[in-house]
């Protein structure tokens, strides 16, 4: 859905720069950066189950993930509530803790396994689930099938926090993995703890 959409403009503004060939490289980039945005975003922005979610969970991207950072921005200029993990090493523990705004990501910093997010000592943050719980979470992973199976990391952080979802009040929030095509598998394992994903939303690297 989002690659032939997106993927057609772009072969056309290719084109169209490719005639005026001695400036092609001017007009690309400013063609470029005037219209240019990351499919995943474009999908995110116009979906009903992102537009109607008013408490929002998202992972701060490794590099190997698909990048979420205007994503994270669009949250905050929607009036979003924005929530993104900690994980607790050697357990399957997570929280998703409030982000202040898009600029608290720079307070942030690296794990030992690279990515950013609460120290441990940082307990000002509301945690999702003390509070009104979520409505949607985005889900990172290495592989999905198209029966929403998803493999993760190994440590079992999300489907723990999906359990602990369905106990709160608020219920099961809606989840969306954000994947690069690449990532679509015939079929992934699966264990008698693994939460199906509701939808998965995939582009090309
Ligand atoms: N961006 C992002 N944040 C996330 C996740 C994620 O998948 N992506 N998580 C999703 O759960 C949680 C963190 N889970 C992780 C689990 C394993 C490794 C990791 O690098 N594992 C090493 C081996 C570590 C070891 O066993 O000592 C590896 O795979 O090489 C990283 C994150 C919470 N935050
Ligand atoms: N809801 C749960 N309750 C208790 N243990 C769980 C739960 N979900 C997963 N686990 C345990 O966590 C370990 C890893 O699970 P799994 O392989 O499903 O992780 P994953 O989904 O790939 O990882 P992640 O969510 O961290 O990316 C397994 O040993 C599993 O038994």
């Amino acid at each position: 859905m989002w690659n032939s959409v997106w993927n057609g403009q772009r072969q056309v503004r290719y084109e169209s720069a490719n005639i005026f060939s001695p400036y092609k490289h001017f007009l690309f980039s400013l063609l470029y950066s005037a219209f240019y945005k990351p499919n995943h975003l474009l999908e995110v922005i116009d979906h009903p189950k992102y537009q109607e979610s008013k408490r929002i969970a998202i992972f701060l991207s490794m590099p190997d993930e698909v990048q979420t950072e205007e994503i994270i921005k669009d949250i905050f200029k929607q009036g979003k509530e924005c929530f993104i993990p900690r994980y607790k090493l050697q357990s399957n523990h997570m929280d998703m803790l409030k982000l202040s705004s898009a600029e608290d990501i720079s307070s942030l910093a690296l794990t030992s396994w690279n990515i950013l997010q609460p120290s441990d000592d940082d307990t000002a943050r509301e945690e999702a689930l003390a509070g009104g719980g979520l409505d949607l979470i985005f889900m990172p992973g290495l592989g999905f099938d198209k029966k929403g199976n998803r493999l993760g990391r190994g440590k079992g952080y999300y489907d723990t926090y999906l359990e602990r979802c369905m106990k709160h009040p608020r219920g099961k929030p809606y989840t969306i993995a954000l994947a690069f095509r690449e990532q679509i598998c015939e079929s992934v394992p699966v264990t008698e703890n693994d939460v199906p994903i509701d939808e998965i939303l995939y582009e090309d690297c």
